[in-house]
């Protein structure tokens, strides 16, 4: 449904000379640099997947989601959307997609939800049953009902962004994109949302590409992730790749019949000791939790163990630390 190769995007960045001299140096004769937001990008999306688009501040996430919108066009490379290249084809890949930029609405300000969504089915030109069908599973997942009828003006944030999302999926795109859709959301607000995202690409097959900062979103709702890190992609897979090539430390807790003080083991390092139970970081490529159960009961009787699987927030702080 997606396909990207060699995906390339420069902006020209106007350089600010200091003073009042500089000032009029910069009317006259302004210095421009290159600032390359995305590196030659290569990747596809199939039929149906939900894809998290993650990387830290300014790595070029958004350049990336407006070039497969057409929005922006790119310096080099090709994007194809549903076969269509979309800066070239804007309105035609507009009828295929939804949006949503969590900072920005695309909803009329004046206008009650209602109308607005009215004025979505004529632009897209829906026809009534599949409207009515869809409007009624948004107003039911996502509980429209409450703010219908007010203007976008007076909605909450959380609101607001329901109504967004709503607003995306109206007239049945095969692909949505959402930019940060769950920003400002309470925790009630962002599981309705999720969830409305699972029953969509469930119900529909609708692919989605979701770009956040959330990782429970990733964790709930996508079973692929890209991973973009200055505008290079550094990671391409499912989840579990994932934590299987960045989750190499594991923690097991044992717990002894009896406290072992000073205790030290030569496969791993104690992060804690306290009364009779013993905190170990290990790597799993050297040692496994097995393995280190075995050693322990041989010199101390064990009486219990927990191993505690990486949380994939940690691994993803760790990689744009460049810890990982
Ligand atoms: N219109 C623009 N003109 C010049 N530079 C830009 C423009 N838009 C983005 N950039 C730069 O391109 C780089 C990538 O920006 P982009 O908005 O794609 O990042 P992002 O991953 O979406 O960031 P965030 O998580 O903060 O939203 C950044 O260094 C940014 O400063």
């Amino acid at each position: 449904m997606i396909q990207v190769e060699n995906l390339y995007k420069k902006y020209y960045v106007k350089q600010y000379r200091q003073g009042l001299m500089g000032g009029i140096k910069d009317l006259i004769k302004p210095v421009w640099q290159d600032k390359e937001a995305v590196k030659h990008i290569n990747f596809n999306i199939e039929k149906g997947e939900v894809v998290g688009y993650i990387g830290p501040n300014g790595s070029g996430k958004s350049t990336t989601i407006k070039m497969l919108t057409g929005i922006l066009t790119p310096s080099d490379g090709k994007v194809l959307v549903n076969g269509l290249e979309p800066y070239k084809d804007r309105k035609k890949n507009a009828m295929n997609i939804g949006v949503v930029f969590g900072q920005r609405t695309q909803l009329w300000w004046d206008l009650a939800i209602r109308e607005s969504f009215e004025l979505f089915k004529y632009i897209y030109r829906v026809p009534d049953s599949i409207f009515n069908e869809n409007l009624n599973k948004m107003i039911e997942l996502l509980s429209l009902n409450e703010f219908y009828s007010t203007p976008v003006r007076q909605l909450s944030l959380g609101q607001r962004m329901r109504a967004e999302i709503a607003a995306a999926f109206l007239h049945s795109p095969s692909i949505v994109f959402l930019d940060e859709p769950t920003i400002g959301l309470d925790v009630v607000a962002k599981e309705q949302v999720r969830s409305f995202l699972r029953e969509v690409n469930k119900e529909k097959e609708t692919t989605i590409i979701l770009t956040t900062h959330d990782m429970d979103d990733i964790e709930q709702v996508c079973d692929r992730l890209l991973m973009i890190n200055q505008g290079v992609l550094i990671f391409d897979g499912q989840m579990k790749s994932f934590i299987d090539t960045y989750g190499n430390e594991r923690i097991i807790t044992v717990q002894f019949e009896k406290p072992i003080p000073n205790v030290q083991f030569e496969f791993g390092s104690v992060l804690s000791n306290e009364g009779n139970k013993v905190k170990i970081l290990f790597q799993k490529e050297h040692v496994s939790a097995t393995k280190i159960v075995q050693e322990l009961s041989r010199k101390f009787p064990v009486v219990d163990c927990h191993l505690e699987e990486p949380k994939i927030e940690h691994l993803i702080r760790q990689v744009y630390e460049g810890r990982s």
